[in-house]
């Protein structure tokens, strides 16, 4: 068959066919039911992988629906005729996978810290990586100890971060879930949106004599970065005055050197890149500059040796017991099965508070396509969910009430250390209380209230009669809502690269089973265009007239009580 050519959909194949009559019979089960039937679940359907604990009894499925959802990954191809285990060998040999752009996808060779030689194009990638980590840790450690020094000759204390997206989200979610790990007396800032507010707020109380600005972009043509990067150094310079101690103060992150040194900074402060690594992939790469010099490189280099950890088992391990294979088909279960639109990410532990917002970028940019890799229009099956979330027990007392009572069913992910790294606060121990509430919500979300329950309770309350069938309905709980437990010893960085790691490859089975192009975004370019030509119009005299009537309207409304200064 020639390349070009699609495969069947998903919704063709064999397995397809008959995980939607499982559905059918399923719906009328309960999870209590599951449970009831099976005193084994929990030990059936749980896996550990180092100090994770990844346990999805708690999900409406029995062993024949994770029998046909392995069988499905073996079934869907796509044009080239990869099933998701090949798939997922031509991204680690380095082959092409991103064919819209003509790029391999190599984040996986950003945390192989060992030899192993991966080509692209033939070229062995490995020693790049090596060297751009070499310089990586070098100017961390100048950074941190002191001896890179800023124009009056004092030490760094505050490194500012510019760019956004994937130049953003992974150093602010990783430096924040590392917070415990970061030195003294050295603070980071992130500068991502465009909105200038963004930008003065960050470098209101800092010292410009103190203060390194990290200009990270893969493309270095991004206008919101490069906007707020000429913004930050006309900061810079109204202190500095001189030009030239702009070198001590900025570096760049890049794939791009001749835009960096346009920019006016220097090659050798810049930190390169390859067109291999994905913006929402890049945490991993010089991007994490900012990670690393917060929290020292050892501890970066330990966050690469997890994901690493997790790459190899997600490269050797039969999809049976493979955790991304198995997180990603059980939510491709739902949200192809049970109409699923959104996934939850409920991280117990107040350092991942950023985790869901690094999702979703993760999952919706990677997956939120409608098209298959042969361009062929998909109308038959839904792509990648809705991803969102708050760290628990926040979660719990704002949106909590609609994945219990609401009418739409949200599988979740319920996400927590063993131990915490603050411990001995005073009289009541936290870590147990937040731990009990996590294993409360899971434990109500699947088991619900009955109404014999609620009635019971309420008479025991000492209500009767009349009132007590009014409030009735209200306090019962249908139960059966689908969650996923991951459990981890401790926020390690080598247990928080496992975690990433996870959910990056889950993100890549779900698409490869779709046979859509998890690695590009053409998705966000229609607004740039549009925001392009509209800019000048803003500036331009009189009224607008070339869009449709809200937007004209709109676009009049802002230039008849817009003061630029
Ligand atoms: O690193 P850059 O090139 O500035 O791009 C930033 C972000 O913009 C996007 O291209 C689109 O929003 C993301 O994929 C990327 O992470």
């Amino acid at each position: 068959m020639p390349a070009t050519q699609d495969r069947p959909h998903a919704t063709q194949l064999p397995s397809w066919k008959k995980l939607s009559d499982q559905q059918k019979q399923l719906s009328s089960k309960h999870l209590r039911d599951l449970f009831a039937a099976d005193p084994k679940r929990f030990e059936k359907f749980h896996l550990q992988f180092h100090d994770l604990l990844f346990d999805f009894s708690k999900n409406i499925v029995t062993e024949e629906t994770l029998t046909t959802l392995f069988a499905l990954a073996r079934e869907a191809k796509d044009f080239k005729d990869y099933e998701v285990e090949e798939a997922r060998d031509a991204m680690f040999s380095g082959e092409k996978i991103n064919t819209t752009e003509d790029r391999a996808v190599l984040h996986i060779a950003l945390r192989n810290l060992t030899d192993r030689p991966i080509n692209v194009d033939g070229v062995n990638q490995t020693p790049e990586v090596h060297k751009v980590l070499k310089q990586m840790e070098r100017w961390t450690e100048q950074i941190r100890s002191g001896e890179w020094k800023g124009y009056t000759g004092k030490t760094i204390t505050d490194v500012v971060n510019i760019g956004i997206g994937g130049s953003d989200l992974g150093p602010v979610m990783v430096t924040e879930a590392l917070k415990s790990y970061a030195k003294e007396g050295l603070r980071v800032h992130f500068v991502s949106n465009i909105d200038g507010t963004h930008l003065v707020e960050a470098v209101k109380h800092l010292n410009a004599e103190t203060t390194v600005f990290i200009i990270a972009s893969k493309t270095f043509t991004t206008q919101e970065t490069i906007t707020n990067a000429k913004s930050a150094r006309t900061w810079f310079l109204s202190f500095a005055k001189d030009q030239s101690h702009v070198a001590k103060h900025f570096v760049a992150l890049s794939t791009n050197t001749e835009e960096v040194t346009k920019f006016g900074i220097a090659e050798e402060n810049m930190f390169g890149f390859w067109d291999w690594v994905g913006g929402r992939y890049s945490l991993w790469s010089a991007i994490g500059l900012s990670i690393a010099v917060y929290v020292g490189f050892d501890k970066f280099r330990e966050l690469l040796q997890g994901a690493h950890d997790m790459d190899e088992h997600f490269r050797t391990t039969p999809l049976e017991k493979n955790l991304p294979a198995v997180l990603g088909l059980i939510g491709l279960w739902y949200n192809n099965f049970w109409d699923a639109q959104t996934v939850a990410i409920l991280p117990y532990d107040q350092y991942l508070s950023r985790f869901a917002a690094y999702f979703q970028q993760g999952d919706m940019e990677s997956n939120g396509k409608s098209v298959t890799k042969a361009g062929d229009k998909i109308n038959d099956f839904s792509t990648g969910p809705i991803i969102w979330g708050e760290p628990g027990t926040n979660g719990q007392h704002a949106f909590y009430q609609l994945i219990h009572q609401g009418t739409k069913l949200i599988p979740a992910d319920f996400i927590a250390p063993i131990n915490s790294q603050n411990k001995d606060l005073g009289e009541d121990d936290h870590h147990t209380i937040l731990l009990s509430n996590f294993f409360a919500q899971t434990e109500a979300l699947m088991k619900g209230k009955t109404e014999e329950e609620a009635r019971a309770e309420l008479q025991k309350s000492g209500l009767s009669g009349e009132k007590l069938e009014k409030l009735l309905p209200h306090k019962v709980f249908a139960g059966n809502k689908p969650t996923n437990s991951i459990l981890f010893q401790k926020l390690e960085p080598r247990t928080l690269g496992r975690l990433i790691a996870l959910y990056e490859h889950k993100i890549f089975v779900q698409g490869a089973v779709w046979n859509i192009n998890s690695f590009d975004q053409w998705g966000v370019e229609l607004g740039k265009q549009l925001a392009k030509n509209i800019l000048p119009e803003l500036t331009s005299n009189g009224d607008i007239s070339t869009h449709d009537s809200s937007t004209n309207g709109l676009i009049n409304y802002f230039k008849a009580h817009y003061h630029r200064a």
